[in-house]
């Protein structure tokens, strides 16, 4: 008889017999919604069954899922593994546990009340966010991609959460009103299914684990909560984020009325943490690299956060119970590995079947004969982090053929590894003497020897590709007392092995033209081109050239903005403007610093009797008064981590984001009643450079954005309408 226990919660399910306790893994991964149900003593695979996602490309670069059809594949591979079940003389109720994995940083927004999705999932490759990471960067210094690194251990980049939540905020209505109405959740897939399952709009647990809230860059890694700073700067109000729990401890039991009704759940990983678990890479020191679309190298360096200077990303691995500590990792991510494969497939026609034809295509040659392939599709992650890069071919003669295009695209994934393992070498201080692999494209045995050719170190692949629905499992089973992680420590994991056949001199040479062709892959794409190429015209910021003043002053932007407004010449308004300006001449250019470079505004209006003084939204007091505790650590908002908001523009501002309305002294922008000012008078008072200035600004009817005809209807004499 076995007794389950979980954390001291109620007890589980009590088993007779000789049947023993199962697990059953959501695995929702980028292509693929897989339900795994292994059996714990043995750790083996039971049963199985994997639905494709539809694939939504709906412009160059955006990457889209249907949140509704993740769910339902879920109900129907869940039906499908638990119906082979039966067959082994199992069934549903054997499962005692359920863990989940993911796919992580892709975005899910959806209305609290009516548990609708307010947009597709945006995908974690999709690089439509390209100029909303241009918006962040101008409000840190220096542009520095990597300004937040040392809180989130990740760089501003299109890839991670909060760039895919700030820009459904922007351009989602949606997303905006269910903001303002205080209904908008927003998850990765984990809490997507998390909350739907455990009752969705009755009650479900919005929460996520530690090791996908690491991917959002809003979570502080020490502290292992949301950091205030990150959520002002991107905009992003902690009512609707979720909580953030352990990998593995009892969230909730199954409410969605499906076949897994009633079962537990206990056990949350990301897709690639969860790999490094399956790989049993439990000690600090060891790695493991996933060769699935893209491909996704984690060294685990134990409880110590390890900071890396060499363009790796710090995260979280796993944190195995509330009250367990974290165990970290060093992650080098790549964007394309196995997605090359399908673009030869799908887009160049080279192949019908990539696991049948590559391998053997690629091997009648013996070499690429100099050709390199860099499939910076979406720009290059790791340890670049250059989203302006973009694919190549090089090296081209007449003799090139399809073979040695092929062989080129297996090694590129080989050499974009090489690139990882030399910065966490680095970073780390110690080489990696081995190298555990797994995932599909792991099965391509050209690619593990070509692997272990240019590296220079063994390549250990796993028994089995999908070591990621494994790990939640073991998560999940150590939680509920089926899967001692001890005993999972001391596990003979099975692989084959690949050992290095060319001399150093050799894979160096290579390595060093490998180098050569990402250089010139690099600053491919233009801002301006991807802005063009994702249809996106409403954030121009990082693109803004102050038109050509007839004012006889020299233009300068606001000081924080410097960098990223301006090409053009500049005013130094300071000296010009000291008391108000009535001067039609200057409308032009009130224009243009009310939409590019408003950094602290007051907005005054012409007088309504009786009405002293408003805040531009009635929600302007009510995040003033939540904001302290809202993070739950008002006196963990230390002085340092305040960032001086220099505010986008400010109808972008009002219209988008209320929460984030305030100046730099963190009081909300006010508007207040003037009775001096004229009917239709908006009298717009931007500080810059710690002066108050005041321009007065006589708006055109057709042009007064509609929330100042708000305001004015709200406050002053006369309605503009
Ligand atoms: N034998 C193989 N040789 C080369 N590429 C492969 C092979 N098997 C799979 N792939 C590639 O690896 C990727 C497998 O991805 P998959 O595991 O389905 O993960 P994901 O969920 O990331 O899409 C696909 O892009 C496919 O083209
Ligand atoms: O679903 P996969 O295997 O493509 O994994 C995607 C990663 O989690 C993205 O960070």
């Amino acid at each position: 008889m076995v007794v389950l226990n979980m954390n001291n919660e109620a007890d589980m399910p009590v088993r007779d017999g000789l049947k023993k306790p199962l697990v059953g893994v959501i695995d929702d991964g980028t292509k693929t919604v897989r339900f795994v149900i292994y059996e714990a003593e043995r750790s083996e695979e039971l049963a199985a069954y994997q639905l494709d996602k539809t694939e939504v490309q709906p412009q160059e670069g955006w990457y889209e899922q249907d949140p509704m059809e993740i769910l339902n594949h879920i109900r129907t591979c869940s039906e499908k593994a638990i119906e082979q079940l039966t067959e082994l003389g199992y069934s549903k109720e054997d499962i005692v546990t359920l863990g989940i994995t993911n796919q992580r940083e892709t975005t899910i927004a959806w209305d609290k009340f009516t548990g609708e999705p307010l947009h597709p999932a945006i995908a974690w490759n999709d690089i439509r966010t390209d100029s909303t990471v241009d918006a962040i960067l101008a409000k840190v210094p220096d542009r520095n991609k990597n300004y937040l690194k040392s809180i989130s251990g990740l760089p501003i980049s299109p890839y991670f959460s909060a760039l895919k939540m700030r820009w459904l905020k922007d351009n989602i209505k949606a997303v905006r009103r269910a903001s303002r109405d205080k209904r908008l959740l927003f998850g990765t897939s984990d809490s997507w299914i998390v909350w739907n399952l455990t009752g969705g709009p009755q009650g479900g647990l919005h929460i996520t684990d530690v090791t996908n809230a690491s991917r959002t860059l809003l979570m502080d890694l020490d502290t292992l909560n949301w950091d205030p700073m990150l959520c002002r700067l991107f905009g992003i109000h902690r009512d609707s984020l979720p909580q953030i729990r352990s990998s593995s401890e009892l969230y909730g039991v199954v409410q969605d009325g499906s076949i897994l009704e009633g079962i537990r759940l206990s056990g949350i990983l990301g897709n690639q943490q969860a790999a490094l678990v399956g790989q049993n890479c439990l000690q600090a020191g060891q790695a493991k690299n996933t060769y699935r679309s893209g491909c996704f190298l984690l060294y685990n360096t134990g409880p110590r956060r390890v900071q890396s200077t060499h363009g790796l990303v710090t995260t979280v691995a796993y944190k195995l119970g509330p009250n367990a500590p974290a165990i970290y990792a060093l992650e080098g991510s790549v964007a394309v590995a196995g997605g090359a494969m399908k673009f030869l497939r799908d887009n160049l026609k080279l192949v019908k079947d990539v696991v049948k034809e590559t391998e053997h295509i690629a091997g009648q040659v013996f070499s690429t004969g100099d050709v390199y392939f860099v499939p910076a599709f979406s720009g290059l992650y790791a340890p670049y982090w250059r989203k302006d890069a973009r694919g190549i071919i090089c090296g081209l003669t007449a003799f090139t053929t399809k073979n040695h295009i092929i062989r080129a695209a297996l090694e590129a994934v080989c050499f974009q590894t090489r690139d990882i393992l030399e910065a966490m070498n680095k970073d780390c201080g110690m080489p990696l003497s081995k190298l555990h692999v797994d995932g599909k494209m792991s099965s391509n045995d050209l690619l593990m020897q070509l692997q272990a050719d240019l590296t220079g170190i063994p390549v250990l692949r796993a028994h089995s590709w999908d070591m990621g629905a494994l790990g939640a499992a073991v998560v999940a089973g150590h939680c509920a007392g089926v899967w001692g992680i001890e005993r999972w420590r001391h596990h003979a994991t099975l692989a084959d092995t690949f050992l290095p056949t060319t001399t150093d001199d050799d894979r160096n040479v290579r390595y060093t033209k490998w180098k050569m062709a990402v250089q010139r892959s690099l600053g491919w794409a233009t801002t301006k081109k991807s802005i063009a190429m994702t249809g996106q015209t409403k954030r121009k910021s990082s693109m803004v050239t102050l038109p050509s003043q007839s004012l006889d002053v020299s233009l300068s932007p606001p000081r924080s903005r410097k960098g990223s407004l301006v090409d053009g010449p500049s005013i130094d308004y300071t000296n010009k403007f000291g008391s108000p300006v009535t001067d039609d001449g200057v409308n032009d250019y009130v224009e243009e610093l009310i939409k590019y470079s408003a950094r602290k505004f007051s907005i005054f209006v012409p007088m309504k009797t009786g009405i002293d003084e408003a805040t531009i939204l009635d929600d302007a007091d009510y995040f003033m008064s939540k904001k302290e505790c809202d993070y739950g650590m008002c006196q963990c908002c230390p002085t340092k981590k305040r960032l001086q908001t220099d505010w986008e523009t400010i109808e972008e501002i009002i219209e988008n984001d209320p929460e984030i309305i305030f100046d730099s002294d963190d009081n909300p922008i006010v508007i207040e009643p003037r009775s001096d000012l004229l009917e239709n008078d908006l009298l717009v008072s931007p500080t810059i450079l710690g002066k108050g200035i005041s321009l007065r600004k006589r708006m055109q009817l057709d042009s007064v954005p509609e929330i100042f005809k708000h305001i004015c209807s709200k406050l002053s004499r006369t309605p503009l309408n």
